[in-house]
């Protein structure tokens, strides 16, 4: 690479690492804009505290003590994505994102006032706008969830649709365990009468092959929990 004369037309890193190892080596030109990383850690760092409380109300809600699923996020893997969707001239032949689910246990989802979330209706397969709320988050339920609840919750379809007028932003931030944690029905929910439904996997290895895409795209398979789903 030659030498950088503007910083503000650096050329943008490869940015989806091609191992789970490689995010640990992953430099967002921390030299070039220290206040972006300052601003960036400072988010994370809030987004973080608030991922733990969600977490340990919805502990509660399954009956569990508020700190049961804490140690999975000892060596967390979360992430934070910065998304920009520039205006499509042809919004109906493209999508911002694949439908897809998230992979980990939550998503705190910050998005503009533009909108274009769509979330799958399970009632009748209809794509709903998520609409946009000032100030205020989306948070999804992720496969990890589904899987610790033994589905009793259900992490949601979504994808993201574009429009001709405006750019888009949305900032997620992917709660995700540490990539050693095997995930698996959690057992204080399971019994004769309500048997585990997935068999345990890896989270550090589910992610990293889910890193290929979600659902089939291509000739790609992508992973996915029912890949887990015990038979009945
Ligand atoms: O941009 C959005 O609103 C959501 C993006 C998304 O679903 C994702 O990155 O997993
Ligand atoms: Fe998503």
């Amino acid at each position: 690479m030659g030498s950088v004369v503007d910083p503000a037309f650096v050329q943008a890193p490869e940015h989806r690492p091609k191992s789970t190892e490689d995010f640990r080596t992953l430099h967002l030109y921390h030299h070039v804009f220290p206040l972006y990383r300052e601003a960036c850690e400072k988010y994370a760092k809030a987004v973080n505290e608030l991922a733990f409380k969600l977490l340990e109300l919805i502990a509660l809600t399954l009956g569990l003590p508020a700190k049961r699923l804490n140690g999975f996020f000892k060596d967390q893997s979360s992430i934070i994505r910065l998304n920009r969707y520039p205006p499509c001239p042809s919004p109906n032949l493209a999508l911002g994102v694949g439908r897809h689910k998230d992979g980990g246990a939550l998503t705190i989802l910050a998005q503009d006032d533009v909108g274009g979330l769509d979330v799958k209706r399970r009632s009748d397969g209809e794509w709903i706008r998520v609409k946009p709320i000032p100030n205020s988050y989306v948070i999804n339920i992720g496969d990890t969830f589904q899987v610790w609840s033994n589905d009793k919750y259900e992490s949601a379809e979504h994808r993201v649709s574009v429009n001709s007028e405006r750019e888009r932003f949305s900032v997620p931030f992917f709660f995700n365990p540490a990539r050693y944690v095997t995930v698996q029905p959690l057992e204080e929910l399971i019994d004769e009468m309500n048997p585990a439904k997935y068999n345990g996997y890896k989270w550090g290895e589910f992610y990293k092959t889910r890193q290929n895409g979600n659902f089939k795209k291509l000739d790609v398979e992508n992973i996915q929990i029912y890949h887990f789903k015990k038979a009945v």
